[in-house]
């Protein structure tokens, strides 16, 4: 699926040229017609349409390009409608549409109120009072229909935007969520190194959980653990479900050894938790520090998994990649 802001791009570079292409008609006739005033304005447009359209090509300041197209089109609807009168109001009605396209919602509320008042002013003295009410109200049904469509449509990504992010059964964070938050850390980091660890944690002997006591009893396992991290994190922390018992963990701005004191902690308060009776959830855990500005999220998350291969050796333990192990309160000394 092509992604809003790409198909967004591709229009923002059609739709101009597009423009530019129905006006260029209308210009020629207009010089020859010897009609300056709108022949210039229509060349100055036309020339504006493809500059957008070729700059929007280039995907250069897109946002930019946004705002600019429409401010052409609603001064272009305004000065022909002031230079030429009735036959222009027919521009009205796309210039509408498009603010509600290319602008949030709200500036394009604002936006296409004060157009409708600027038209209303031009329109006035040229046509009969029920003219202009018809005018009028059938531009406002047009914007009334396009901010409905565009308050839809936003919500909608952005809940399609949360639901791609979200793990279904946890409801924390999921590895698509990881790539993008890890990845600007490391953008972050490279920019200013501010300590920046991960915690890669999995849930030991899991599938003995789903096998003694069921699936259902597994998900609530996995529940309760995602909802005793989350309390011990600050706001600022990230949790991630990257796989059936795999987590990251991605706290803020701190370093090895504090990651390995909150992983510790982590450790401790799931293994005191009674999950189900009789029977011991634990956890193991892998930290690294990312250091090096050359590494990518792939080897970062190596060395975390490598940590994590050393800390299952014995599980229910904490490990970064060299140095002390910790497990059952005590630290243990490994390679
Ligand atoms: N209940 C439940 N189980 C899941 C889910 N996703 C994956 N699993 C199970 O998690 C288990 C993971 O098993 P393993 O990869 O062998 O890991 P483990 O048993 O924890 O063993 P170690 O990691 O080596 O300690 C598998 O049995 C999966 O079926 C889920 O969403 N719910």
């Amino acid at each position: 699926m092509l992604a809003r802001s790409t198909l967004q791009q591709r229009i923002l570079c059609v739709m101009p040229l597009l423009s530019a292409a129905g006006i260029l008609p209308l210009t020629i006739y207009r010089f020859i017609q010897a009609e300056w005033d709108m022949a210039l304005l229509d060349l100055a447009i036309f020339i504006l349409m493809c500059l957008i359209g070729y700059f929007a090509y280039h995907q250069k300041h897109v946002s930019t390009l946004k705002i600019l197209f429409c401010l052409l089109a609603i001064f272009g609807s305004l000065s022909t409608l002031y230079l030429k009168g009735e036959s222009q109001l027919f521009w009205c009605y796309p210039t509408i549409a498009l603010l509600f396209y290319f602008l949030t919602v709200r500036i394009a509320a604002i936006s296409s109120l004060l157009t409708l008042i600027g038209i209303a002013i031009l329109a006035a003295p040229l046509l009969t009072n029920l003219m202009l009410a018809t005018f009028l109200i059938t531009l406002m049904i047009t914007a009334s229909c396009s901010l409905a469509f565009s308050y839809e449509t936003s919500k909608q990504n952005e809940q399609l935007e949360t639901l791609s992010k979200t793990d279904p059964l946890t409801k924390t964070l999921n590895r698509r969520a990881f790539t993008e938050v890890a990845e600007l850390q490391i953008s972050k980091y490279k920019r200013n190194p501010v300590a920046t660890s991960m915690i890669l944690l999995d849930i030991d002997h899991f599938k003995s959980i789903n096998d003694k006591f069921g699936h259902n009893q597994g998900d609530d396992v996995l529940i309760t653990v995602c909802h005793l991290i989350q309390q011990e994190l600050r706001v600022n922390d990230y949790l991630f479900r990257i796989g059936g018992e795999e987590f990251i963990i991605l706290p803020y701005a701190i370093n090895q050894e504090q990651a390995i004191q909150l992983a510790i902690k982590l450790k401790e308060l799931i293994e005191k938790y009674s999950f189900i009776e009789n029977h011991q959830v634990t956890i193991s855990c892998g930290v690294a520090e990312y250091t090096n500005k050359e590494e990518t999220l792939k080897d970062w998350y190596a060395v975390a998994d490598s940590a994590l291969y050393r800390a299952k050796s014995t599980r229910n333990t904490v490990c970064p990649v060299k140095g002390t192990c910790y497990s059952d309160s005590q630290s243990c000394a490994t390679k």
